[in-house]
């Protein structure tokens, strides 16, 4: 029986220590994760994400955005990477969606950083989730969508690694310490030619969220 072919009974937690990564395996059938992808693919404002790398701005092949709860519509500002996003309101599939995931993790989450990889070629260099912004130890969602992807951990001192494959329609889930001691990154490869569409929820200190009416791009 493959383990990984649908919801486990119990999440797994795949790191051997210093923190928790809990895959929860295929959380919805292929239909509605094939359904999902359609929707996030055409009704999201996907734009290329941009970095500070030695002073300068670079634009990434892969496309992003960033959802977060609203006061009257109007956008909050994030800042990683040395660069400042604006919020778009969540979309009603994104609510659901992330209403399912705080039910199966048992967590509750107030934004979601979209990532959109048009194929194998586009992927996540090795990072861990520690923004200033982000509640400290709050759990990090990760719900797939798409192609299949190898996702892995690399511990900071140990330099251990740690590998999965990520289905459509999974849920993985970092808590507690993970972020200070692990990396984690989604490995570019030329084996997959299909787009995958990644949710991560998160909690944002809501005292850390700018309140950003002015200066606005749209
Ligand atoms: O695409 C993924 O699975 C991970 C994305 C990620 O690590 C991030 O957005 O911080
Ligand atoms: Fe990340």
């Amino acid at each position: 029986m493959d383990l990984f072919s649908s919801l486990l009974d119990e999440p797994i937690n795949i790191l051997p220590k210093d923190g928790v990564v809990n895959y929860y395996g295929e959380i919805m059938p292929l239909s509605d994760s094939s359904y999902y992808f359609e929707r996030l693919f055409n009704t999201i404002a996907w734009r290329h994400d941009q970095a500070l790398v030695f002073g300068k701005i670079i634009e990434t092949k892969r496309k992003v955005a960033w959802c977060a709860d609203t006061i009257d519509g109007k956008p909050f500002a994030y800042s990683y990477s040395g660069v400042t996003r604006y919020s778009i309101p969540f979309t009603e599939e994104l609510l659901l969606l992330k209403n399912l995931v705080e039910q199966q993790s048992n967590e509750s989450y107030n934004s979601c950083l979209l990532n959109l990889y048009h194929s194998g070629e586009e992927g996540m260099a090795w990072h861990s989730d520690g923004e200033a912004d982000l509640k400290e130890q709050g759990a990090i969602a990760s719900l797939s969508f798409g192609a299949e992807r190898k996702f892995a951990f690399k511990h900071k001192f140990s330099k251990e690694v740690v590998a999965l494959q990520l289905k459509p329609g999974s849920l993985l889930v970092m808590k507690g310490i993970t972020q200070q001691h692990w990396l984690h990154r989604l490995p570019p490869t030329k084996k997959v030619s299909e787009p995958r569409i990644n949710l991560t929820f998160r909690t944002i200190d809501k005292a850390e969220l700018k309140y950003s009416v002015q200066d606005v791009k749209s």
